[in-house]
């Protein structure tokens, strides 16, 4: 019998300044996937060695980029992987799925880790595995290793996460290469590997809330930076001065973004950072400025401003005033030669849905 559902993924903003790695907030952008199996059609999906026939909406962000052989691509890649830890080779037969993505790849919103929660959504689902949010979180901590996007991504709302300390047998389960937890694309033959299921409960998560009077303002780069090569520029080890900095600034920002009337004059100070900001200035001309210009005095309605994810986006969290101060931002990164989208964000409060639809023929 044709199964059809729809998976809805937020994308998200990373660190909100201080919590390098530990805070995201899920945005009301979502990525989806139309999903449908239906065995009687499965000559359509005989060409992909998975059974899985993929399409990219023409209005996606990434449309022509993104790979679209389910071993090459990250969604279908991430769910495969999901899929052969639990002894199934393949998708179904006759498995198609039309992808629409309105989220910029590599600019700091969370593409990667929207496209490794959808993976793992989807596997569950295909492979009918039961699995809860919370293990799926495991899954997709295997491919995604820090754990604030991802969170996010699939709790929804305002999150702060860590990673708990691993067991020696478990690192080595979670310490295998990557290439082993998504296969490598070949084109070759299956090779029959089943990779280890991860640990259970990597990430830990907490929900906080925010003010809903805070909206999300993005201003978009059209450039992009990997997370990798924008990670390769931070240091290895910090003073301990620049630690205390952080941790005093997350403890209070957390609390800041829930109060009612929001406080600007906390949340401003609170939004600081010197543990990733200060080193990716040099991939994002104009950051400097930007930081250092646009504050809550030069601009009404501003709260606080950071680099969001890995960047180059800039998160601006404001509660009006929304236009000058995108193209406040927008005039300064065209100073520096850069030109920017700018989108208005509520936050995306549940995280990743599947909505099953009616069965058609
Ligand atoms: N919908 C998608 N389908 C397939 N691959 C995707 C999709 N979204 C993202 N990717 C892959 O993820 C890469 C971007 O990941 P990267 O971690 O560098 O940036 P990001 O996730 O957008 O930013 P950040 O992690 O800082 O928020 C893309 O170049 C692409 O390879
Ligand atoms: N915390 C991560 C988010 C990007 O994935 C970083 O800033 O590198």
């Amino acid at each position: 019998m044709a199964r059809s559902f729809v998976i809805k993924v937020p994308a998200s903003s990373a660190n909100i300044g201080p919590g390098y790695d530990v805070l995201g907030v899920g945005l009301a952008l979502f990525l989806e996937l139309q999903v449908r199996i239906d065995s009687l059609h499965a000559s359509e999906t005989n060409n992909d060695a998975n059974n899985c026939k993929l399409t990219y909406s023409e209005t996606s962000e990434g449309y022509g980029s993104v790979p679209l052989k389910s071993d090459s691509n990250l969604i279908t890649r991430t769910a495969l992987y999901v899929l052969r830890c639990n002894n199934i080779r393949k998708f179904p037969l006759g498995t198609k799925i039309h992808i629409h993505n309105p989220i910029p790849l590599g600019r700091g919103l969370g593409s990667s880790g929207a496209a490794v929660v959808a993976g793992v959504l989807l596997g569950n689902e295909v492979g009918q595995l039961g699995f809860s949010k919370q293990r799926m979180l495991d899954f997709c901590l295997m491919i995604e290793r820090h754990p604030d996007n991802i969170t996010a991504a699939m709790m929804g709302s305002f999150c702060g996460s860590f990673l708990r300390e691993l067991t020696p047998q478990e690192v080595e389960r979670r310490e295998i290469p990557l290439a082993e937890v998504l296969p490598e694309p070949s084109g070759g033959e299956d090779t029959g590997l089943v990779p280890p299921l991860p640990p259970t409960d990597i990430g830990r998560h907490v929900k906080y809330n925010w003010n809903p009077k805070i909206k999300c303002i993005a201003i978009i780069p059209q450039f992009e930076l990997s997370t990798a090569d924008s990670r390769s520029v931070l240091p290895k080890a910090y003073t301990t001065q620049d630690v205390v900095f952080n941790l005093q600034r997350l403890a209070v920002l957390t609390m800041a973004l829930t109060q009612d009337p929001p406080n600007a004059d906390l949340i401003y100070p609170a939004m600081q950072d010197r543990v990733h900001q200060p080193y990716r200035k040099i991939l994002i001309p104009g950051l400097n400025e930007i930081l250092q210009s646009v504050t809550p005095t030069t601009q009404r309605g501003l709260l606080g401003i950071c680099l969001s994810g890995a960047g180059p986006t800039i998160l601006a969290l404001a509660t009006e005033n929304f236009d000058d101060i995108a193209h406040e931002i927008i005039n300064t990164f065209s100073k520096n030669n850069v030109n920017c989208d700018w989108k208005l964000l509520d936050i995306a409060q549940d995280g990743a849905i599947v909505e099953q639809l009616p069965i058609s023929e």
